[in-house]
Order: C-alpha cells, then structure tokens, then sequence
C-alpha cells in the first residue's frame, strides 16, 4: 500500500515532515518552540531559539572563515539548499561580498569542478537544478512535470527558466553539464536583484554531450560521456524540451545562457517571435554594455561628438556582435543616423582578424552583418594593426583572452585618446582582456573602465585620488528585464524593451554616482535599479500594447505620456508597485509562522 493511502494521520505527518525539511519553509534556529514542537522538530536541534540577526551573523562568520572561494560557493549552495531564508537575507545584505562569490568569477571555478562539487551540493532530494539529457527525449514532459525544488511548495509554477547546453560557459568553452553553476547563479540573481520568488524559478542544463577532452576523460565527470551530438539532433531535442516546458509552463519566461555562438543566434531568431524568451548573451549583454557606453559618450562629450565615435569590437561571437547591433540602435535612435551610418562606426576582430567580406575564408553567418567592405583588399591579422587602421575611440573586448589588451595596446588608445574607453568584458576574471590596475597605468589614469567581472578599486600613487571601475555585466539587466516582462506579461521580448532596460539602467545612477563618474550604480544598489529596469519595461510594454496584466495596463495606460519620463510621483510609484511585487525573505507575505502552523495542522 502507498504511504499516501495510509489515512489521513500519515498523511498529515508526510506533510509535517515535508515541511520541517522545507529548505523554503524551515527557518533553523529560529523556529520558535510552538513550530518545533508542531513540526515535532524539537529535540533535533539545541533548545535556544535565536534571532534572524544571530543566525545571519553566524552564517558570515562560517562564511569569512573558508579558505577559498570555491569552499565559499560550496558553503552557500549548501546553505541555500536547506535554508532559502537565510541565504538570501546575507546575499541580499552582502551584496558586494558575495555576488563574487555565486556568480563570476567564482561561479566559474565551480563550473570547473562542477562534476566533482555538486553531490555535496544539496541533501539528498533537494536539486540543484533540472538536467535533461538525450536520453530522456520520451520522458520530458513528465520529466518537468515532476520536478520539485523543494518539497511541499508544490502549489507555485516556475515564472523564468534559464537554459544552457553548457557549450560556452564564460569564457571557459565546452564545460557540458558541468555548466549548471551558470543557470543556478543566474536565478540566484533573480531572486536577490530582482525579488523573484526562489521557488518560482527553473534552471536547466541540456546534456547533448560534450566535445571537452579533459572532462570526457575525468573519471568523475557526471554527464553524458559522448561528443556533442550534430546541428539536426541539437535543433530537434532543443524544440522538444520548448514545447514540453512551455506545455507544463504556458507562461514561462525563457532566458537562453551560454549557448556557442551560432545556435544562441539560431534559437533567439527561430523562437523570439512567438515564444516568452530573450538571449542573455547577445541581448542582456547588448543592453549593459549600450547602458554603460551611453555614460561614456557623455563623460567624453566635449572631445568626441558622440557620432564621431569609432568602435572596434575584439571578439565577434554572440556577445560582441550582440553589442555591436545595440549600439548601434543607440547611434539611430539618439542621434538619428541612418541603419548604414551606424554599422560604419563598428570594427570586428575575430581569430583570423579584421572581419572583412573579402577575406577568404567563410563567414560565419552572425558576422556578415558589420564585416567591413571598405577596407580596399588590405586584410589586418593583428589587434595592433588593427587599432592603427580603425584609430578607435573604444575598445570592446568580448573575446575570453585574458591579458590580450597588453601594455602596448593600452598605450595606443591613450595616444590616440584624451580618454580611451576600454571594455575588457570576458569572465571570469582570469579571461578579462586586461586589469583595471593595467587599464589606469597605461594611460595615466584616463581610461574609462568597465569589465565582466569586478576588478578592485585604484588609488592613484601620485595623487591618493581613488577610481573605481564599472561592472559591465548583464546581471544589472536581465533580473529587471526579466522581472518586468514577468508582471507585465507580454507574450513576447520586444528590441525595444531591451532598449528601454538600458536606456533606464543608464539613468538610474544617483548623484553621487555620476560625481565620481561611475558608468553604472554600485551593485549594493541593484535591487533598487533592478525594480528601475523592470518599471522601464513595463511602461514600455503597455505602450507597445502587448502588456496583459490587467491591473497593470490600467495604472500605466492613465499616465503613459508622464511615466516615459521616467520621473515624478507617478513614475515613484509604479517603482514602488514593482518593489512591493518583489519576493523578500523578510517579509511576512513570505513567511509566515502562523500560516506554517496552520498548515502542520491541515
Ligand atoms: N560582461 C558580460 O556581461 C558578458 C560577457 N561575456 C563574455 O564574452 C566572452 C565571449 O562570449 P561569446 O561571444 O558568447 O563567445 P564566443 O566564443 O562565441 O566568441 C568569442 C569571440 O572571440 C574571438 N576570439 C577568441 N580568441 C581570440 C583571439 N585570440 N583573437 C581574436 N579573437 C578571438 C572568437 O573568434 P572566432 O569567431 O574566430 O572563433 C569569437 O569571435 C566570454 O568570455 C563571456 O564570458 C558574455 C556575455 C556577457
Ligand atoms: C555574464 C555572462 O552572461 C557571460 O559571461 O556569459
Ligand atoms: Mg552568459
């Protein structure tokens, strides 16, 4: 006989049971007696009950006293796997301390390790996310159905999925499934930047092998043994696994993450115009890098017109042609140049070099677009020669080789530029184009700054004047991106909310955040911007008329013309409608003890 056809008392303590090992429901140390002992907890911890304060400050101490950062990230995956509350409310609390430390670059180093880390990860039944692999092709439907972060929240349905088939993690490459660390860092930035409901969110790794040696021949590595499967296999088990998900989840928002460059390109072109989905690669990364460019072109204003601007791109793969088409929206858009005006203002560089149509070899199909015409059949191998030719007025680096932005090449933007901008954007931290430290020294401090991962603040030796660098990455973007085509619910990402959420996160920096010439607010900050970027993509979402939340098409519709200005009570407020709408672990919407009570007692 089932244990669930036992009457109702087993019934009741399978639910007790699953409440008190809840990594959502269960509150530690903090559980008041009444709830130890409904939950018939007590005894299985130390009689004191203590505050959430205390418990926070003995989770950092834990914390603080690891060794290495991936004994940090094993720390708190283990803590997020069995007490959700606690974990957000340090991360939410420590923002700068340990965004680092679940995402780039340390996320990258447990990407690595991945296989040999995620046993440890979690108890026993608590997943880190959902793996589907080729082998499960006739199950995923049930597959997705029944899988279930945490027991007994059974009742709440995913809002956002992010994806990966693990084939270019960072700049790391091929990793397979060892690419969870990605979908599972990102959500975790959802929830802390952007409120969304820990248990309303999916990460999903696809297995279709790998082509990475070192992991094929690791003895612990936990995915499919077998290459990577062919372009009809890939297509065709992706669709499967989007109609599935979207059969259990009509309404799931899609971010595709880390897929190699030419199928990000494929799915986002097949699925954009009829599917809840965006690319966070090639369009969360357009819009941060367009955001922090927008402030750069202001800070350098008075001697470069911002159409003057020549932009040379190290990297042309989903990201750095990403970027290129976003910037060029903001060259038509702000300073109306025609499509063909803007597409002239952007240099590729690849492996084999300026990215010319004459160059002889075949194009990828992303890199056609911007591939120069005008180059009169000279060909341009190196960064050098090419910083010569193109004299750009920025330097983007979206190519995972670290150090590539030598001394040399520093000091040739700084000739060539009172201030140069430099954008070594790769992740992690070992694959960024170069240091912020190497960025100011080789251009006597001039440089405007921003990289993929966080590099320390530089206190100039001469003066004792400190710089700070600006963080260009799409974690300022896709948890507000994310956030407001969640409320407002439209059945589709358009460009132009992509557009709107950098145009807002350009705007949201503070005073004294322009006044010491930030490009983008400090990340201690980015729960408020992320509720900026997704009021942004709100309003632009009912005035494209896709919005569908009733509620929401009413509040904005009245007050379009003064919330496009992104200013006044009216604007405060939609913010504050966002905020109110954002997931927060000290809330008592969240958690409730006298509704955990209630329920040990249904
Ligand atoms: N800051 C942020 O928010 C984000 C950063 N990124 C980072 O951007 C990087 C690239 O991502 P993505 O575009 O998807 O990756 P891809 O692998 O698709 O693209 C890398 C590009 O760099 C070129 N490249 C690699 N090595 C060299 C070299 N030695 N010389 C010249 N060109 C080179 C490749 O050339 P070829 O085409 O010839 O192979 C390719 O065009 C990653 O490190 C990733 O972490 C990505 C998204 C967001
Ligand atoms: C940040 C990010 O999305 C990447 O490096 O791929
Ligand atoms: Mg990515």
């Amino acid at each position: 006989m089932s244990k669930y056809t036992n009457g109702s008392s087993h019934r009741n303590i399978d639910r007790i049971e699953s409440i008190s090992r809840s990594p959502y429901l269960n509150q530690g140390t903090t559980a008041p007696h009444s709830i130890r002992n409904a939950l018939h907890t007590s005894g299985l911890m130390p009689f004191a009950v203590e505050s959430v304060d205390q418990q926070k400050k003995r989770a950092l101490a834990q914390l603080r006293s690891k060794n290495t950062d991936l004994e940090k990230y094993i720390f708190l995956a283990w803590l997020r796997n069995t007490n959700v509350s606690l974990f957000y409310r340090i991360v939410i609390g420590e923002l700068e301390e340990i965004t680092p430390l679940i995402y780039t670059p340390t996320v990258g180093t447990a990407c690595l390790e991945y296989s040999h880390i995620s046993p440890f990860l979690a108890p026993p039944g608590i997943p880190d996310g959902l793996y589907l692999s080729l082998n499960d092709l006739p199950n995923l439907t049930q597959i997705i159905k029944t899988y279930r972060p945490y027991p007994y929240d059974d009742t709440l349905t995913p809002q956002i999925a992010v994806i990966t088939d693990g084939s270019r993690i960072l700049g790391l490459g091929d990793l397979g499934v060892n690419g969870m660390g990605i979908p599972v860092g990102k959500l975790q930035l959802y929830v802390a930047a952007a409120g969304i409901d820990p248990r309303r969110t999916l990460p999903i790794t696809l297995d279709l092998g790998t082509n990475n040696e070192k992991n094929l021949k690791d003895e612990f590595y936990l995915g499919l043994r077998s290459k990577r499967v062919d372009d009809d296999q890939f297509y065709s088990f992706v669709d499967a696994v989007m109609k599935s998900l979207l059969k259990v989840y009509p309404e799931l928002l899609i971010q595709f993450e880390d897929f190699s460059s030419e199928h990000a390109f494929d799915l986002l072109s097949k699925y954009r115009e009829n599917t809840f989905c965006f690319n966070d690669d090639i369009q969360g990364t357009g819009a941060v890098v367009l955001s922090g460019f927008i402030n750069a072109v202001k800070l350098v204003e008075k001697d470069v017109h911002p159409t003057r601007h020549r932009l040379l791109f190290f990297g042309a793969g989903s990201a750095g042609v990403g970027v290129a088409k976003q910037l060029l929206e903001f060259f038509k858009v702000e300073h109306g140049m025609s499509e063909e005006e803007a597409k002239r203002l952007v240099w590729l560089v690849d492996t084999k070099g300026l990215v010319t149509l004459d160059r002889g070899d075949n194009l990828a199909k992303h890199k056609v677009y911007f591939a120069r015409d005008d180059n009169d059949g000279n060909q341009f191998k190196t960064l050098e020669e090419v910083i010569e030719y193109v004299k750009p007025t920025a330097l983007i680096g979206l190519s995972s080789t670290g150090g590539v932005f030598n001394e040399k090449i520093i000091n040739r933007m700084a000739e060539l530029n009172k201030n140069p901008i430099i954008f070594p954007l790769s992740n992690p931290r070992v694959n960024a184009e170069c240091t912020f430290e190497d960025a100011m020294k080789g251009t006597d401090n001039r440089v405007i700054f921003a990289s993929g991962t966080a590099f320390p603040e530089y206190t100039v030796p001469e003066t004792g004047k400190t710089k700070y660098p600006g963080q260009g990455n799409n974690m300022y973007i896709f948890p507000g991106l994310g956030l407001g085509a969640i409320l407002a619910k439209p059945k589709v990402i358009t460009d132009k909310q992509i557009y709107i959420s950098a145009s807002a996160l350009s705007t949201s920096l503070t005073e004294e955040e322009k006044s010491l010439e930030l490009l983008y607010p400090v990340v201690s900050r980015i729960r408020h911007v992320s509720a900026q970027v997704a009021a942004a993509v709100i309003v632009e979402t009912v005035e494209e008329g896709l919005a569908r939340d009733k509620q929401i098409i009413e509040m904005v519709q009245k007050d379009i013309e003064v919330l496009k200005t992104r200013k006044g009570k009216e604007w405060d407020n939609l913010v504050k409608f966002v905020q109110e709408n954002m997931w927060d672990p000290d809330s008592e919407k969240f958690f409730n003890t006298e509704e955990l009570l209630s329920k040990s007692k249904m």
